[in-house]
């Protein structure tokens, strides 16, 4: 088949870990006889240096006419004065509202060797396989921002819509999953959250094959670390899956192995890692690259519908992190470059 991907490498070690999968990406296609075609763009503190804003339009439309769109991170020391008019993560904010990507699928899955440098008991790992399901362009992210001398504050809000279509994505993956389903909210204190509780309840009726259950969102940081097994789908807002799927990377050993898709009603799905920009090891080839390289599998399972394919760059990843070929964060001494190296092997 034949695609266009648009790469956008980012800041910090972005260029980085896109570049690795990239590499991948090639490999999948020269090995299944598929025509890739891939275009660089700017986005982010790159995009500010030389364009004056995060998100060109140049990039903006090269995105909206690709099948699907590969990122890197935006972002660093550069660009975090807080006085600064123009930040790199609004490019990245403004993309995926360009592309209507609502759903942000973060899968988080054990892989026992990689996992055995969790902080937590092997014990309480074991069978763990959980789909975060984040709602992406909505929430206090995109709300409106004031800031006088004395004060500042940013607004949460989320129609009935918003919360629908992203629950209604999360209720599917459940259903062709273990069927639980777990919402996380504030609802005991905020407004956007009895909302979501509320629209939760109601399209739960929508499928009755689904295990429905609420969990609020301080006590699910918790849970997330003493009971990781328990969960199947796990589906809430913007800030809070931010910050809970960013705590279960730990389960997983690296905040540098879980990768993620963004998906909404539109063609054009957004695929990342998890992570940031790194910038305490940029330019090292230190960077853990099987993030990104994972977000490749998902944009070939999601994007493009080759799901042997994707299947078999997921094979090579995990034969990677069999044989024990990790970077420094996994508490090993090869390079970025040894370990994209390791799966393009495994893909022969
Ligand atoms: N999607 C994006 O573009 C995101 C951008 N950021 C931006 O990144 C910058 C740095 O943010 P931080 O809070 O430091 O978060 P971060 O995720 O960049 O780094 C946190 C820690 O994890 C390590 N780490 C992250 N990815 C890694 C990888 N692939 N391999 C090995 N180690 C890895 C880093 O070295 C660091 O010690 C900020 O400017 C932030 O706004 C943060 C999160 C997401
Ligand atoms: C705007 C981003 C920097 C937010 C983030 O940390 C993420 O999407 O993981
Ligand atoms: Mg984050």
């Amino acid at each position: 088949m034949k695609a266009n991907i648009v790469i956008l490498p980012g800041d910090g070690i972005g260029p980085e870990v896109t570049a690795a999968a990239v590499e991948c990406l090639r490999a999948v296609a020269k090995n299944h006889g598929h025509d890739f075609q891939f275009a660089e763009h700017l986005l982010g503190g790159c995009a500010i240096d030389t364009e004056g804003t995060a998100l060109p339009e140049s990039t903006r439309a090269a995105c909206l006419a690709a099948d699907a769109v590969l990122l890197g991170a935006v972002g660093g020391p550069k660009w975090s004065d807080p006085k600064a008019k123009v930040r790199p993560e609004q490019g990245l904010l403004g993309l995926r509202a360009t592309l209507g990507v609502f759903a942000n699928l973060r899968p988080i899955k054990v892989h026992a060797r990689a996992a055995a440098l969790s902080p937590l008991k092997p014990e309480r790992l074991a069978g763990v396989d959980i789909l975060f399901v984040r709602e992406l362009t909505g929430g206090v992210y995109f709300g409106e921002k004031t800031r006088t001398p004395e004060a500042a504050s940013d607004l949460c809000r989320y129609s009935v819509i918003e919360i629908e279509r992203v629950l209604r994505r999360a209720f599917e993956f459940a259903q062709a999953r273990r069927r639980k389903l777990t919402s996380v909210d504030k609802a005991n204190v905020m407004e956007t959250s009895r909302l979501w509780r509320e629209t939760a309840v109601r399209i739960a009726a929508e499928y009755p094959d689904v295990k429905l259950e609420h969990q609020l969102v301080d006590s699910m940081a918790m849970l997330l670390l003493t009971r990781p097994a328990d969960y199947d789908v796990i589906v809430t807002e913007n800030l809070f899956g931010d910050i809970l799927t960013d705590e279960a990377a730990v389960l997983c050993g690296s905040l540098g192995l879980p990768p993620s898709a963004s998906l909404g009603a539109g063609k054009v799905g957004l695929y990342e890692p998890i992570h940031g920009s790194a910038p305490d090891i940029v330019g090292q080839n230190k960077a853990n690259p099987l993030g990104t390289i994972a977000s490749a599998a998902l944009l070939l399972r999601y994007s493009l519908n080759l799901e042997a394919e994707a299947q078999a760059l997921e094979a090579a990843i995990s034969a990677t992190l069999d044989a024990g070929i990790f970077t420094p964060d996994l508490g090993g001494t090869y390079s970025t470059q040894q370990v994209t190296a390791a799966v393009l092997e495994q893909l022969q």
